[in-house]
């Protein structure tokens, strides 16, 4: 790697012994020239032979019997530009595709033996694909979400920019309930703020739910309509189990009155799409669970109604126009009312979680990724969904609790007096 950093080239014109005029000055550039030119050759071939020696070693090449015994292709450099950033392009094997040089950990793999942080792949055209080291870390600066809000659901909003530098979008009215997860003040909140306050304005968006806490739903949201579709704080548990059972019905009726030869509500202003933001699932059950039971016949504990509600919401929830956004530091079957309710979520975002959280709420191809992001700054998660492979962005971030407030509030949608 360092092998590397000392031999890539530096320009004449950034060497200070290349200036002067006159004959003897002529005579320097020009030699200052020539040796540029033959360091970009020695850098381009230590190139080569680095990113050769690291698809051997990933087995991103093809092993070739030949009479003389077993011969290993790996994907021919074409283009050297030494940068910054470094980048050159490569052909692919026959069968390989531009992905197979980021899949599993290649990406940061062949970054590290070529001196970088992370890879960019960007194809060019037919088998040629241009390979960019990135010299840091792409997701180390964060960026600002300005006031944005859609005018409908069906419109995206912003969750996040990969590695690659593209920002992703959602639709709320995409059937997919989101789960996120991450330890005390990795972000999520943050980006909670973010992802509502895109849509609070939306006609044909309801933000219902419950939050204990009180932060992300209620006080922020006086005046508007969705309102009174919240429950917070934690004096009165029974009233989360009676707005999510309030819910439930709702989803109900709608199911009851499809329309004919339609299998899902097409949300409008009159039946919005429901969204049920559950702000820390496992603290609403265990305070649940800790009032008296009531007695037998007597009906049925709060905690057993909530997960009954969820799980309704959950599995029910997508034709009716109903999507789960549910909050957790970490996504335990248990705390989240069972394997099943967990599987139920197609988008799941993990902020700075340890590694074994991470395999559970991402499957077990994500441990591998977890020791690093065990230590992720806040604001950058794991993101699984939008039929992408789990990757690593960065959220937007609005700003501080008032700004998110003030959004809200200036913006949010009100009641029909
Ligand atoms: N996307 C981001 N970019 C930059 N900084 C961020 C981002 N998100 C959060 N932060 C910083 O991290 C702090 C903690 O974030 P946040 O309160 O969202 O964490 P949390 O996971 O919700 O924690 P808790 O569970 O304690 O509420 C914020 O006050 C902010 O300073």
């Amino acid at each position: 790697m360092s092998e590397l950093h000392h031999l890539r080239p530096v320009r004449p014109s950034d060497h200070r012994t290349a200036g002067g005029t006159g004959f003897l000055g002529r005579q320097r550039a020009r030699r200052a020239q020539r040796e540029y030119e033959a360091s970009i050759l020695t850098f381009a071939s230590a190139v080569k032979g680095e990113f050769r020696a690291a698809c051997e070693g990933l087995h991103i090449c093809h092993y070739v019997s030949v009479a003389a015994g077993l011969t290993v292709r790996t994907p021919r450099v074409g283009e050297v530009r030494p940068g910054p950033p470094l980048s050159f392009t490569v052909e692919l094997l026959p069968g390989q595709e531009p992905g197979d040089f980021t899949a599993k950990e290649n990406g940061p793999r062949l970054a590290h033996s070529l001196g970088g942080h992370g890879l960019r792949v960007e194809p060019i055209a037919g088998r040629w694909v241009r390979l960019v080291v990135l010299a840091h870390d792409p997701l180390a600066d964060g960026f600002g979400l300005p006031s944005l809000t859609v005018a409908a659901g069906a419109e995206s909003v912003v969750l996040g920019r990969t590695e690659g530098g593209i920002t992703l979008g959602h639709a709320i009215t995409d059937p997919a309930h989101l789960a996120v997860q991450g330890q005390n003040g990795s972000g999520k909140s943050a980006f909670c703020y973010g992802l509502l306050s895109q849509l609070v304005a939306a006609p044909d968006v309801l933000i219902a739910g419950s939050d204990i806490t009180g932060l992300l739903l209620g006080r922020a949201f006086d005046d508007t309509a969705h309102r009174p579709h919240q429950v917070v704080g934690t004096s009165d548990l029974g009233a989360h189990a009676v707005l999510l059972e309030d819910l439930v019905a709702e989803m109900d009726r709608r199911l009851e009155h499809l329309p004919p030869r339609q299998d899902k509500i097409e949300p409008t202003t009159a039946t919005p799409t429901v969204l049920v933001v559950l702000e820390e699932v496992p603290g609403l059950l265990r305070a649940a669970d800790g009032l008296p039971k009531p007695k037998r016949g007597d009906g049925i504990p709060v905690g057993d109604r909530i997960r009954t509600a969820i799980l309704r919401l959950l599995s029910e929830g997508r034709k009716a126009a109903f999507r789960v956004l549910m909050l957790a530091q970490r996504f335990e079957a248990t705390a989240v009312g069972g394997g099943y309710a967990r599987d139920q979520f197609a988008l799941r975002l993990s902020f700075r979680v340890p590694a074994d959280s991470l395999a559970m709420l991402h499957g077990d191809d994500a441990r591998r990724l977890g020791q690093e992001h065990a230590n992720a700054d806040p604001g950058i998660a794991y993101l699984s969904g939008l039929g992408r492979d789990c990757e690593r962005i960065r959220v937007p971030y609005l700003g501080d609790y008032g700004e998110y407030v003030d959004r809200v509030q200036r913006s949010g949608r009100r009641a029909p007096r």
